[in-house]
């Protein structure tokens, strides 16, 4: 059973690709940027591609595809509560099933460098010598105290087709306790901002970072399921999977976290709170996390909850009618339907249920963890200027 006062979440899924081809109209005009010497065209793909275009010829489907490389993954809960959703990744020929993390900015996985006992019933990644970062290791801690270390490499890393041909890949020396009782989980994936990747003596650059400059655009599109896959897409935005309007915020990437501002709060069909909220956009956090004074105004529509000491959080019984929890975004209504805030009994067979939503005050800040993302279509932009976009799913 999860541990309740924990915060995690991840994502799992067989991969799409789909590669944009690049626009065939003829180009008129054509400037060719002289590079220095010794430096790499950032992408050759695209140059070629433009090439092809100058002559109004079709760009190769090779060409194309790597000349702006999209692709999708499925993300599919690790247990029946949506505790954490995890991805099918190639790290260096094996398949291995990540935590993709908006929280944090290491790519870790277990590995050939931890004990066997550690590692049965996991993918495990063959650590190579030759492929090793000789002097350079890692270690990390999370929020709800888990943490891994361990030594680095250098290797390919696929994602729903687009690769990244020489990603860091942290490999674990030892993991807490919390990951050794995860037998879904075989590391993670961060996709915060690379300012708070924990690489040393030079820290490292995300997946996402690492490909961004490939990609067609410079963004990952996120749609978590409430119990159900859904996917990560990167390069594009996937306007079948949300309604209405996608709407954009300013991002705070001061603590490499995607930091945002909800201005209000809804509970149910009552009056619009305008309480602001500071809180950051974590798929690697299980629930909703926010200021005391909104958990209570919760909890006070929702008969026989409680603060539960014992349990870490505030509880109700499981029969319980949740109210729907609105964030006003950007202006714009962004609900959580209530049965999303039923995270799960306090343990097995229990008519007692932990809440989706609880206090932020022990952790510092306000994080809308996946009880709020799954009923959103997320958008994290890493153009110049970082923008976070939600439309309702
Ligand atoms: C399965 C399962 N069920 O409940 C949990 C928890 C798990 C995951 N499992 C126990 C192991 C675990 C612990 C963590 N994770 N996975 C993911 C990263 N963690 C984060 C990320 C982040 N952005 N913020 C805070 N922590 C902590």
């Amino acid at each position: 059973m999860p541990s309740f006062a924990s915060l995690t979440a991840l994502v799992a899924a067989v991969g799409l690709v789909a590669a944009s081809p690049v626009s065939l109209e003829k180009r008129k005009a054509f400037t060719v940027e002289q590079v220095e010497k010794g430096k790499f065209i950032r992408n050759g793909a695209a140059s070629v591609a433009s090439t092809y275009l100058k002559y109004g010829k079709a760009v190769p489907a090779n060409i194309a595809a790597a000349a702006a490389a999209q692709g999708s993954v499925a993300a599919s809960p690790s247990d029946e509560y949506d505790s954490s959703y995890l991805c099918p990744v190639d790290v260096g020929g094996t398949t291995m099933e990540l935590d993709f993390d908006t929280g944090s900015a290491d790519l870790w996985v277990f590995s050939s460098l931890q004990p066997s006992s550690q590692t049965a019933g996991h993918a495990v990644y063959q650590a190579s010598s030759s492929k090793v970062k000789s002097g350079y290791t890692w270690k990390i801690s999370y929020g709800d105290g888990s943490g891994a270390a361990g030594k680095v490499y250098a290797d390919k890393v696929v994602v729903g087709g687009v690769t990244a041909t020489s990603q860091a890949v942290e490999a674990a020396t030892s993991i807490s306790t919390q990951f050794q009782q995860d037998t879904n989980n075989d590391g993670l994936l961060g996709l915060s901002f690379s300012s708070i990747n924990t690489v040393k003596p030079k820290a490292q650059t995300t997946f996402f970072d690492t490909v961004k400059s490939t990609l067609a655009k410079p963004l990952f599109g996120v749609d978590l399921k409430y119990h159900a896959a859904g996917t990560y897409d990167f390069g594009f935005i996937d306007t079948s999977k949300f309604s209405g309007a996608v709407t954009y915020v300013d991002v705070d990437s001061s603590q490499g976290f995607w930091g945002f501002t909800a201005s209000g709060y809804i509970v149910g069909n009552g009056t619009q709170s305008s309480t602001s909220i500071d809180a950051i956009a974590d798929t690697g956090t299980t629930l909703l996390y926010i200021p005391l004074a909104a958990v209570k105004a919760y909890y006070k529509e929702v008969s026989g909850a409680k603060l539960d000491s014992t349990q870490g959080g505030y509880t109700f019984p499981c029969s319980a009618t949740l109210p729907d929890w609105t964030a006003i975004i950007g202006g714009t209504k962004h609900t959580i339907p209530g049965k999303y805030i039923n995270y799960a009994p306090i343990s097995d067979g229990s008519s007692t249920c932990f809440g989706g939503i609880q206090d932020d005050s022990d952790i510092g800040q306000s994080i809308f963890g996946d009880i709020f993302l799954k009923s959103q279509y997320v958008v994290f932009n890493g153009a110049s200027t970082p923008k976070l976009g939600f439309a309702q799913q």
